[in-house]
């Protein structure tokens, strides 16, 4: 089945559909965090309103604090996906986006403390900033990409997508075993060491190589009547 030619697959944010996290995927990551390397995925999912694009701002939720930067390879869904076989899982990639998993980590460890979910630290408005779309053909091998993110233009992270603990083909048929994947859905697959804090008004820059990159602005989140967080 062809990817449907109704909507564009390269504004794949504008579909609605699944945007799928996978946590802890690098061990030196899930060290800085205090956590042992997981013996099957994490996942966690965000609502596809967290989409945000370049030009608008990343909005620090009021409830939160310390909000974390985790740069992140994402992978766009071509195809439906049920129950599919790792060999058969790159021919449902589409393409690829340099995507950044914002984190409200005081609310995370609060959600973590009280065994609660991590939908008020990871799924908030503009959790999820993404860049354009790169098409599959463009990168040779996604497991030998360098992924880069920059606060006020200072180097923060720095990863290989060679030290992913769960490769992709690995993470898609894991997934769509679990639930099915649809053509347009997101697979964020894990942050490299190097998370921290910015605050408002940083200035986020992030990048595959040089085959793609982002820049973002943080602001404060205002409305009023805000829920306080966990
Ligand atoms: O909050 C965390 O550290 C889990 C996560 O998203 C990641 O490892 O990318
Ligand atoms: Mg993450």
């Amino acid at each position: 089945m062809a990817a449907s030619s109704s909507k564009q697959l390269s504004r794949f944010w504008e579909w609605g559909r699944n945007i799928v996290c996978v946590g802890r995927n690098y061990a030196e990551h899930a060290e800085e965090m205090g956590s042992a390397p997981p013996a099957e995925p994490l996942l966690f999912l965000k609502p596809s309103s967290a989409y945000v694009r370049e030009g608008s701002p990343i909005v620090r939720p009021r409830y939160c604090r310390t909000l974390h930067h985790e740069v992140e390879l994402g992978v766009v869904l071509g195809r439906r996906a049920r129950a599919v076989p790792q060999d058969a899982a790159m021919q449902l990639v589409a393409g690829y986006a340099l995507c950044l998993d914002m984190t409200a980590r005081d609310t995370q460890e609060q959600c973590k403390m009280k065994g609660l979910p991590w939908t008020l630290a990871k799924g908030f408005a503009s959790s999820c900033p993404v860049s354009d779309f790169v098409p599959k053909e463009k990168i040779a091998d996604p497991h030998k990409l360098h992924i880069w993110l920059k606060v006020n233009g200072k180097l923060r992270q720095e990863g290989d997508t060679s030290s992913m603990i769960f490769s992709i083909p690995y993470l898609i048929s894991y997934i769509s075993h679990i639930f099915d994947l649809e053509e347009g859905d997101l697979i964020l697959t894990g942050s490299p060491k190097g998370v921290g804090a910015v605050e408002v008004d940083d200035e986020i820059e992030a990048g595959i190589g040089d085959v793609v990159s982002v820049r973002f602005k943080v602001a404060q989140g205002t409305e009023p009547g805000s829920p306080k967080g966990v």
